[in-house]
């Protein structure tokens, strides 16, 4: 935690709705005047995607089946805790891009598949916001939530979860269903063990929950629509979160426990605005004072 120089760190698996999160937050950063500079998580993959395939054979060659980009030991976590530890101390860092597909190419002039060079931070930043995988991971080598001040999980329910991922995957990173599905069943060894320990750290989890079938998300035709879900938002800490005047503006929308409210999908948007916009307001202005 880092009062001078805030780190807000949004943990989702792949195709939970990270990337679409910071939208929101990048709509807010630039209504309420905030410069933030941002980290995505998979700038720590370990590997690039030639290397990770050799990785991926060596290990399942000697009988490791559980290996995956999930897996603590496919990223560089120490390094991201470096660069947490050092933007919390001094507001300086680093960060670098993994392509994923061609668009990603043609913007950083790197192959799909490879990273770009290391680049420091933008100078004079008000927060650091990372997108990723392993935001919240705590384990034997690496304590990532202590150096973050805002912690947010972003938590599909498991079938919707793949659902995004396998049109996402599809659409924009040009892989087929049986080829999503394969990546999906080698990553759960990792997605229980690595991925789904971080949303006890978390300090509000998002939760979206269709209201249509998605028995099974292998052939659903379409991500169900913000109109087809509701959103469970749970804070860790309800003391001092306004209950009532999140259900008063939000319509459609009620307590389901003491630290936990259901907002209509359509109003995610509109959720994380009245709940986000206060604390990042009190993170940037007491880094000010600080
Ligand atoms: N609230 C939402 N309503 C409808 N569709 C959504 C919502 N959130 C995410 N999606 C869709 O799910 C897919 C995956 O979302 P996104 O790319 O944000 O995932 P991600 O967590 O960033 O994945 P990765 O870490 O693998 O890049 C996208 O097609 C996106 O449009
Ligand atoms: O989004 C992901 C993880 O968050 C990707 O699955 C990961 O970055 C590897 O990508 P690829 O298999 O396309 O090389």
């Amino acid at each position: 935690m880092s009062k001078k120089h805030p780190i807000i760190s949004v943990t989702g698996s792949s195709g939970a709705g990270t990337s679409t999160v910071k939208h929101t937050f990048d709509q807010i950063f630039r209504r309420e005047g905030v410069k933030a500079v941002s980290i995505e998580g998979d700038a720590f993959h370990k590997f690039n995607r030639k290397d990770m395939k050799a990785e991926l054979d060596r290990r399942y060659a000697e009988g490791d089946s559980t290996f995956s980009h999930f897996s603590y030991e496919a990223n560089e976590l120490k390094e991201l805790e470096r660069v947490f530890r050092e933007y919390g101390e001094t507001g300086t860092g680093r960060t670098r891009h993994y392509v994923h597909d061609n668009d990603e190419a043609e913007l950083y002039g790197v192959p799909p598949g490879e990273f770009t060079d290391w680049a420091p931070f933008e100078e004079g930043s008000d927060l650091l916001f990372y997108e990723g995988l392993h935001g919240a991971v705590v384990n034997d080598e690496v304590n990532l939530p202590q150096h973050a001040d805002l912690k947010i999980g972003v938590v599909p329910v498991i079938n919707l979860e793949w659902i995004q991922k396998i049109h996402r995957d599809k659409e924009k990173r040009g892989y087929t269903t049986e080829a999503v599905t394969d990546v999906i069943l080698r990553r759960m060894h990792a997605y229980v063990h690595c991925i789904i320990p971080q949303f006890t750290q978390t300090d509000i989890n998002f939760q979206r929950v269709p209201v249509v079938d998605t028995s099974n998300p292998l052939v659903a035709r379409w991500i169900p629509t913000p109109d087809e879900s509701l959103v469970v938002i749970r804070f860790k800490n309800p003391r001092g979160i306004d209950f009532s005047y999140l259900v008063s503006m939000i319509q459609g929308s009620w307590m389901s426990r003491a630290n936990s409210i259901v907002v209509p999908g359509s109003k995610l948007d509109l959720a994380m605005q009245l709940i986000l916009t206060p604390m990042i307001e009190r993170l940037v202005s007491e880094s000010k004072r600080a």
